[in-house]
């Protein structure tokens, strides 16, 4: 069974007729520039929107009707971080661990490289950093399938590269990646497999 399968799938704006499969364990980029339609198609596969016409199907269910069911096989790294900015960088780790009812460890702190960064509160982060924890967050539940918006956005070329790293590693571990971003050569050569967006169309 794919991870994602979508067929058809249409919005009133963005995406129109998408085909769209990231099998299990492959790791597809989605590029596309500025209102192709790669948030949409990912608040779509979210179940945060109903499609206008098509079908989805995500780990083999529909999202928009299945979506609590989901938020705990999908691990999602937003356009938009909305994390607590409150809350400590550590204290964030603890309650997303706790959420997923998963034993609370420093290990994703270093998997982002955010160690040094543990005591400090999120609005203190630099943008990339705040990347970074949105990362670590969408990791926290052992997700079979990441969805993940532009999660390199803001993030300097070593940054990046360690984020990469990082996803080519969960790939190997099993885990289905569907990850959207602006640089196509960068996406070249990290993922299985690049699907480009132009206008809401796949070419
Ligand atoms: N509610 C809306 N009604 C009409 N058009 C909209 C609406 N929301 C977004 N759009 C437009 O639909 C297009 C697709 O937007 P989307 O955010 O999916 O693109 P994107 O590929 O993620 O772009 P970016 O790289 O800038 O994040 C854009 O042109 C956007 O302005």
């Amino acid at each position: 069974m794919n991870a994602v399968s979508c067929r058809g799938l249409r919005f009133a704006y963005g995406p129109r007729g998408v085909d769209l499969d990231v099998a299990a364990g492959e790791m597809v980029a989605l590029v596309g520039v500025n209102g192709a339609g790669k948030t949409t198609t990912m608040e779509l596969l979210l179940g945060h929107r109903r499609p206008a016409g098509g079908t989805i199907r995500v780990l083999g269910r529909d999202p928009y009707a299945e979506r609590r069911r989901l938020a705990t096989e999908v691990g999602v790294v937003p356009q938009d971080s909305g994390l607590a900015p409150d809350l400590t960088v550590a204290e964030t780790l603890r309650l997303w661990l706790r959420l997923h009812r998963r034993p609370v460890s420093g290990d994703l702190l270093g998997a982002v490289d955010l160690e040094h960064r543990a005591g400090l509160r999120v609005r203190l982060l630099s943008g990339g950093e705040r990347r970074r924890l949105d990362l670590a967050v969408a990791l926290c539940g052992r997700p079979r399938l990441l969805l993940l918006d532009e999660p390199t956005s803001g993030l300097d070329p070593d940054s990046r590269a360690r984020t990469w790293k990082l996803l080519r590693e969960q790939r190997d571990a099993g885990t289905s990646i569907l990850v959207s971003t602006h640089y196509p050569e960068e996406a070249a050569g990290h993922a299985d497999r690049i699907v480009i967006m132009d206008g809401g169309v796949l070419r």
